[in-house]
C-alpha cells in the first residue's frame, strides 16, 4: 500500500459517487495550485455506499458517510479527505481536524421541473408529485403546499433527473451545489433556486470540510491556503444550531447564516433557523443576529429560540417514536 509521506502527490481520500469524487479533484486542483505539488485520488466504499438503494432516511448522523475514508487519513494511507459539510457528523473524529473550508457556493436548494415552475406556482388543478427523500425539504414543502404528493425518490443526480424528464414525478428538490458541481448535460429541464423564506437548506450545505491528520502539520500548511475564513464562520453558526437540536433523533432542521455590513464598517452576522415536525404541521422560523465573531453563541440562542417556541415538544415526539 502507498503511503502519504511528506514528497510525493497529495493523497485524497474520497467516497467513490461521482460527486464525491468530483469535490476531491476540484480540492486537489487548488492544493496543486497553491503548492506546486500534484494529486492523486483515492477512491474508497463507504459504509454509505453499501447500501445505495435505502432512503436518505435510513442513514443517521454517525458517520456512515465517512468511515473508511477517515481511517484512510488517519492511517497515514491518505493526506487528507474531502466531505460534503453538510454531510459531516457533528462530533469530531478523535485525531482528525477540518484543515480547511473552502469558499462555498450557492447554498440554496432548487426545484428542478419539466415547465419551470416555482413552488407557489404548481398547478392545482392536477395531483402533483415532488421526489425528495429528504425530511427537511419534505416538511418544508409540505408546510408551503399541503396539496403536492410528496414522494422517497432514489439513485443518484442523473437517476433522479430523469425520473421528472419522463414524467415519473413533476420536479424534485436537490441542492443547488451538486448541480453547479456535477453540471448534468442533456435535461431538458428548468432549475428554480428556493429562497431561504421557501424552503431553507440543511446546515452547512454548499461548504466542504477538509479534513487531516491534527499531528500533520505539512498538510495542515498546505489547507491553510484553501481556508475562507467568511465561509467557515457562517457554517460555525448553522452546525452549532444543528449541534444544539440534534440530541439523538433527526429532525427537519434549516439553517442559513450570512455576513452583513455592521454600524462603524464592521461585520454583523445573522442567522435564519428551522426546526419541524416531518409532517410540517409543526414548523418553526427564527431569526437573530450577534457581532461577526460569535457564530456559537448565535447557533445556541437561535436553538434556544426554536425548542421554545415548540421545538421541544416537536423534538420528544420523534424521541419516543425512534424508542
Ligand atoms: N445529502 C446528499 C448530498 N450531500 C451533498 C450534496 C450536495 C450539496 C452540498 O455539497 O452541500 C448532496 C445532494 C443534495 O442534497 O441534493
Amino acid at each position: 500500500m502507498a503511503s502519504a509521506s511528506d514528497r510525493g502527490p497529495w493523497r485524497i481520500a474520497t467516497r467513490r459517487s461521482t460527486l464525491a469524487q468530483t469535490q476531491a479533484r476540484h480540492v486537489g486542483e487548488s492544493l496543486q495550485e497553491a503548492t506546486g505539488r500534484p494529486f492523486e485520488l483515492v477512491p474508497m466504499a463507504t459504509t454509505g455506499d453499501d447500501h445505495p438503494d435505502r432512503a436518505l432516511e435510513a442513514f443517521d448522523s454517525k458517520g456512515l458517510f465517512v468511515d473508511s475514508t477517515r481511517r484512510a487519513v488517519l492511517s497515514g494511507d491518505c493526506h487528507l479527505v474531502v466531505h460534503s459539510y453538510k454531510d459531516l457528523p457533528t462530533e469530531p473524529a478523535e485525531g482528525l481536524v477540518i484543515g480547511a473550508v473552502p469558499q462555498r457556493v450557492d447554498p440554496r436548494d432548487a426545484l428542478v421541473t419539466r415547465a419551470g415552475h416555482r413552488l407557489a406556482e404548481l398547478p392545482r388543478d392536477r395531483q402533483v408529485t415532488i421526489g425528495t427523500s429528504s425530511p427537511r425539504r419534505r416538511a418544508q414543502l409540505q408546510k408551503a403546499r399541503r396539496d403536492v404528493l410528496v414522494q422517497p425518490i432514489r439513485g443518484n443526480l442523473e437517476t433522479r433527473l430523469g425520473k421528472v424528464v419522463n414524467g415519473e414525478v413533476d420536479g424534485i428538490v436537490l441542492a443547488l451545489a451538486g448541480l453547479l458541481r456535477l453540471r448534468p448535460q442533456g435535461f431538458d429541464l428548468t432549475v428554480v433556486p428556493l429562497e431561504h423564506g421557501e424552503l431553507l437548506h440543511a446546515p452547512a450545505q454548499g461548504a466542504l470540510a477538509i479534513e487531516c491528520r491534527v499531528d500533520d502539520a505539512t498538510t495542515r500548511k498546505g489547507l491553510r491556503r484553501l481556508d475562507h475564513a467568511p465561509t467557515r464562520t457562517v457554517v460555525a453558526a448553522e452546525r452549532e444550531l444543528l449541534l444544539q437540536l440534534q440530541g439523538g433523533c433527526t429532525a427537519p432542521i434549516g439553517a442559513h447564516a450570512s455576513l452583513l455590513p455592521g454600524p462603524d464598517g464592521g461585520e454583523r452576522l445573522e442567522l435564519l433557523g428551522l426546526l419541524s415536525d416531518p409532517s410540517g404541521t409543526r414548523l418553526y422560523r427564527a431569526s437573530h443576529e450577534t457581532a461577526a465573531d460569535e457564530p456559537q453563541l448565535l447557533g445556541r440562542v437561535m436553538a434556544a429560540t426554536l425548542l421554545e417556541a415548540g421545538g421541544h415538544e416537536v423534538l420528544e415526539t420523534l424521541r419516543r417514536q425512534a424508542g
